[in-house]
């Protein structure tokens, strides 16, 4: 459904993109997981026709995005980074705005936005520039999806918006996958890569790897610590300084370690931290997540 061909961008002397390939299927939900900076921005904006590449080329549903790039808006809701909302329309203008643009009307379509839209339809009548973030979420994503795209793209849709929000989001992502619309979505948070089907770990505008969350995962060969003490900042320092550790970075209450040595146990590692002088100390063996692999990952490919 999307096929990207070796693309590459700059901006002056900045790669934004070097050599990008990859396909995604029908049907399929797909993450671009990076930090900022990575090139998803970019990468989006190239498939969505608003930009055009150096190099490479990239079809969306079988249509070049340089030479069809007509058809291709038509065919693509899009949910642009800083949601594209007009702040002084009200919730229900904002949405009448886009359905004319597509020469569609609210009416036609609601069945397909019903299950978002009835949640802001009580403040139908309010400006978009008054609602918080999670409603102009929603309002976004119903303005993307009310012309009936077959695909959707969405640039950092969770961004600044709260824990629960971004819950609610994927899961509304998942129905409009259960209604066979392909979707792309990128995003800043790695807790959010499980949640897609496969996805491509993008860093300074290259891809680290393409998978799914599971199998990036399995084939992750290297072996994990979980530490806590009741002196957190310290005990960071205190690894990080430590020639047996290659990485160690916090994770929620923990810190995660990697040591050199694959083989090390947790009690060698506790007893260098008893060694200074650590109390309440909690070390043990553990399986990495995803962020792990990516924080791996990463932190690899920077050296
Ligand atoms: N218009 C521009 N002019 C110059 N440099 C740019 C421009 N847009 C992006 N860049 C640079 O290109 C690189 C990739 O940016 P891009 O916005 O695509 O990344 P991103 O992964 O979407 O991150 P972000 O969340 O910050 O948007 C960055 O180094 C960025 O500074």
């Amino acid at each position: 459904m999307i096929k990207v061909n070796n693309i590459s961008k700059s901006y002056n002397k900045t790669e934004a993109l070097k050599n990008i390939s990859f396909e995604v299927k029908k049907g399929e939900l797909f993450g671009l997981i990076g930090p900022d900076g990575a090139g998803k921005t970019t990468l989006m904006r190239i498939l969505m026709t608003l930009l055009i590449q150096d190099k490479g080329e990239a079809e969306m549903s079988g249509l070049d995005v340089v030479r069809d790039y007509k058809k291709i808006r038509r065919l693509v809701g899009y949910m642009p980074g800083r949601f594209s909302l007009y702040q002084d329309l009200t919730v229900e203008e904002n949405l009448e705005f886009f359905a004319t643009v597509f020469g569609t009307s609210i009416a036609e379509n609601y069945e397909l936005i019903k299950d978002i839209y009835v949640q802001i339809e009580p403040f139908k009548t309010r400006l978009a520039g008054k609602l918080s973030g999670g409603m102009k979420q929603k309002l976004a994503l119903s303005c993307a999806l009310i012309h009936k795209p077959k695909i959707l793209v969405l640039d950092e849709p969770t961004t600044g918006v709260d824990a629960v929000s971004r819950r609610e989001f994927w899961d509304m992502l998942k129905k409009l996958q259960q209604q066979g619309i392909t979707i792309l979505v990128s995003t800043p948070y790695m807790d959010e890569a499980s949640l897609c089907d496969r996805v491509a770990l993008m860093q300074k505008g290259e891809i680290l790897r393409i998978d799914s969350p599971a199998r990036i995962v399995e084939n992750h060969p290297r072996a994990l610590l979980a530490a806590r003490s009741e002196e957190m900042y310290r005990l960071i320092n205190d690894l990080r300084a430590w020639e047996k550790v290659e990485t160690a970075y916090a994770f929620g209450q923990f810190v995660h370690v990697t040591p050199v040595d694959d083989a090390m146990e947790a009690v060698e590692l506790e007893h260098y931290l008893m060694s200074k002088k650590h109390r309440k100390l909690q070390v043990f063996e553990t399986n990495p997540g995803i962020e792990d692999v990516f924080m791996a990952l990463m932190s690899a490919s920077n050296q």
